[in-house]
């Protein structure tokens, strides 16, 4: 039996099996110790990206605080070991006020100010976040909260934007036109998952509303939206809404096409429509990707 007092924190760790730090002959302050990753040879390859992902950070978009989950890197050239990993983290934190605000300016400071400390040539961001916002009832107005998925993508080279990207992905009503046609009575119907990335010119400016007018396009050309609530006269709305505009998953890839293809600030974009078919155990899926 040990002889440690059990009525202390150390005491009580020890009789759980901790012990003392051994001395040790390596340096405890910072000067002293080797920066391995700031060391310079030859070291066969430069690196594209070297950074971090999933990095769980608070983002403010529109006014809804949430939460973003960040990747950050940069390049590395070919004469150096390592990136300073903690920079990283003290470039986002540079930039906090009351969470990280989520659009592209503040994006490009959180890049430059990135590129800066590293003392590379660019620095890249991915961040996936939920975009909340209202949406009313079709028949009685209700107003509740909706979301989509974002993802805000980037890249900078010294002061210049060179790439800038929205992926929005949403969920909508598709209704079978073929069941529609062959059948009876009814037609069946699914939940489809929309995804469009849709990219920017690099230094443009965008308009206030450009995640909405590219949500409309996702959402507004299939069989019918989604609510959080929806009352009888709702429901009804939605169900007839359906009947009356069926999509195949390659009918709703097209309309959105068509609509993105109109919107002058997106140059290019990949849209994936994906039906959760509910008379089978698989799933239907079309993309297609236009440059302007
Ligand atoms: N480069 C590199 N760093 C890593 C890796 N894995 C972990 N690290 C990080 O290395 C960090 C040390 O960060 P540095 O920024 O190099 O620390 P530092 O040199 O004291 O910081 P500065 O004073 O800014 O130069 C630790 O926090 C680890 O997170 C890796 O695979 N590569």
């Amino acid at each position: 039996m040990d002889q440690y007092n059990l009525n202390t924190r150390e005491g009580r760790w020890k009789h759980f099996g901790s012990v003392d730090p051994i001395k040790g002959n390596k340096p405890t302050e910072k000067e002293k110790m080797t920066d391995l990753q700031s060391s310079k040879k030859d070291f066969l390859f430069e690196i594209d990206h070297v950074g971090i992902k999933n990095l769980t950070y608070p983002v403010r978009l529109d006014s809804y605080q949430t939460a973003g989950t960040f990747s950050l890197s940069t390049h590395l050239a070919k004469d150096e070991k390592g990136i300073n990993m903690s920079r990283i983290l003290e470039s986002v934190e540079a930039h906090y006020d009351n969470g990280l605000s989520l659009d592209f300016d503040t994006l490009k400071t959180v890049l430059i100010t990135l590129q800066t400390v590293m003392h590379q040539k660019d620095a890249t961001v991915d961040v996936d976040a939920k975009w909340f916002f209202d949406r009313f009832s079709p028949v009685t107005n209700l107003r509740a909260i909706g979301h989509a998925d974002t993802r805000f993508s980037m890249t900078v080279e010294g002061d210049t934007t060179i790439n800038k990207s929205l992926t929005l992905t949403a969920m909508v009503t598709t209704l079978c036109p073929c069941s529609k046609e062959i059948s009876e009575y009814s037609a069946h119907n699914q939940r489809g998952i929309v995804t469009v990335k849709a990219d920017f010119a690099p230094e443009g400016e965008l308009p206030a509303n450009f995640k909405e007018r590219i949500l409309e396009a996702m959402e507004v050309n299939a069989s019918s939206m989604l609510y959080p609530i929806l009352k009888r006269t709702d429901e009804k709305s939605v169900t007839e809404r359906a009947y009356e505009n069926p999509r195949f998953v390659e009918d709703l890839l097209r309309l959105i096409a068509a609509d993105l293809v109109e919107l002058d600030f997106i140059t290019g974009f990949t849209i994936e429509c994906r039906n959760e078919e509910s008379i089978h155990q698989h799933d239907a899926f079309a993309r297609l990707t236009y440059n302007k």
